[in-house]
């Protein structure tokens, strides 16, 4: 039997690739742009939080990394305020923990947010100030959520290694880390490398957004020239894997043949931070059944699933995991095994990560596992579960 979408959604889940200006809710969208006489949004949205959730739906859903790019203006347009950032960031809290998020790093660009005179230490500010708020209101509403963020510098752009220092400064201070992200063909992470090698320095972490619109070779500069913790996205990977049987898998992955570098991503348990709706809008995957994640998941690499931009894919954790049930047959202990990989992760420190592992995610699953056993047995539904418990065998 499927698990259901209730059960998905009461199930703790980790994300740690979530971008903070691609998960507006259009309502909100809709007050700032009105609050603070921003006049550019899409024809006939303003005044209507549908029409626009679904104008970023469609217009992301163009096949192209660079097009889906362009609808962000209109996110970023509102998120120039202190106010602005906040209410963003304790919006985004609160959804997420809404979806049984038990812990998030969200990730922003702060040099995107300075068109109305915002330093980048008041951005950061801003920012933590509305997550610390999100996650006193998701708490007020009965769910725990613990939100970290991580500083993007821009690819394009030329402020990686101020981006990096402020990510330093604030290590303390709510900012868990540090990411490159925007268009990949073109701009390679290696352009970058005083950014990572100051990190690297300072004993802090660092993703890189790679393999996503772009092959192998910019997963390998970003492992090997410029040290990524993890890899955002990372999809291309199954470019350096040969399935060479019918049916691949097992403990070590027979039946697939792996090249150096798919090799050394799964033998250094190198973190894929994959999101399958987002890839399907940008054209890095064709369908979800086709999504690598399936193969990547059976050959047992460091996988874990994520939402990149809930706006832009009206997606949610909840739903990413419930195309990936659809797709794959995934039950609980499969959700398990993604949120476990997610949570070893995270950039958080060791204690934390074990803690969050063995004492909110490993009860949350083992609640959700048992509760064919108080089945209603009084409906003429078999209490003996055999259809449930068959869910729950295989590794966690
Ligand atoms: O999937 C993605 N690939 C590359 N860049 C992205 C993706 N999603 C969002 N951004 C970029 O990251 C910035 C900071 O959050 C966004 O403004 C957007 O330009
Ligand atoms: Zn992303």
């Amino acid at each position: 039997m499927r698990i259901t979408d209730d059960q998905i959604r009461r199930a703790p889940k980790v994300l740690l690739h979530d971008h903070l200006d691609g998960g507006l809710r259009p309502s909100t969208i809709v007050e700032l742009a009105a609050e603070q006489g921003y006049r550019g949004l899409p024809p006939g949205t303003a005044g209507d939080p549908g029409a626009l959730g679904a104008w970023f739906r469609e217009a992301a859903d163009s096949g192209s990394l660079e097009r889906y790019l362009e609808t962000f203006a209109h996110t970023v347009a509102v998120m120039q305020t202190r106010d602005g950032l906040a209410r963003v960031a304790c919006d985004a809290a609160e959804d997420l923990a809404a979806d049984g998020v038990v812990y998030a790093e969200v990730r922003y660009a702060p040099e995107q947010h300075l068109e109305q005179g915002l330093t980048l230490d008041e951005v950061v500010g801003a920012v933590n100030e509305g997550f610390r708020e999100g996650e006193r209101r998701a708490r007020a509403a009965g769910s725990r959520i613990r939100v970290g963020t991580l500083l993007t510098a821009m690819r394009h752009a030329a402020r990686s290694l101020e981006i990096a220092e402020l990510a330093n400064r604030h290590r303390d201070d709510g900012v868990v880390g540090f990411d490159i992200a925007g268009a990949e063909a073109g701009h390679p992470p290696t352009r970058h490398l005083d950014a990572f090698e100051y990190l690297k320095r300072e004993n802090n972490h660092f993703t890189i957004h790679a393999g996503e619109a772009f092959g192998l070779p910019s997963i390998w500069q970003a492992l090997q020239w410029c040290g990524a913790d993890r890899l955002g996205h990372g999809v291309r990977i199954i470019d350096d894997i040969k399935v060479t049987e019918g049916r691949e898998g097992g403990a070590a992955g027979e039946g697939a043949e792996l090249g150096r570098l798919a090799a050394y991503v799964r033998d250094k348990r190198i973190p894929l931070e994959m999101c399958p709706t987002s890839n399907l809008q940008t054209g890095a995957a064709s369908s979800y059944a086709a999504h690598p994640i399936g193969l990547l998941r059976r050959l047992l690499f460091r996988v874990t699933v994520n939402t990149d931009n809930r706006l832009m894919s009206g997606t949610s954790m909840s739903r990413e995991f419930a195309h990936l049930v659809d797709a794959f047959g995934y039950g609980l202990d499969d959700m398990q095994w993604f949120t476990v990989n997610a949570m070893k992760s995270a950039f958080i420190p060791f204690g934390e990560r074990l803690a969050m592992i063995n004492d909110v995610i490993k009860p949350g699953y083992a609640e959700l596992k048992s509760e064919w056993l108080f089945a209603d047995t009084a409906s003429g539904s078999s209490p003996d579960g055999a259809g449930h418990r068959d869910e729950q065998q295989g590794t966690a």
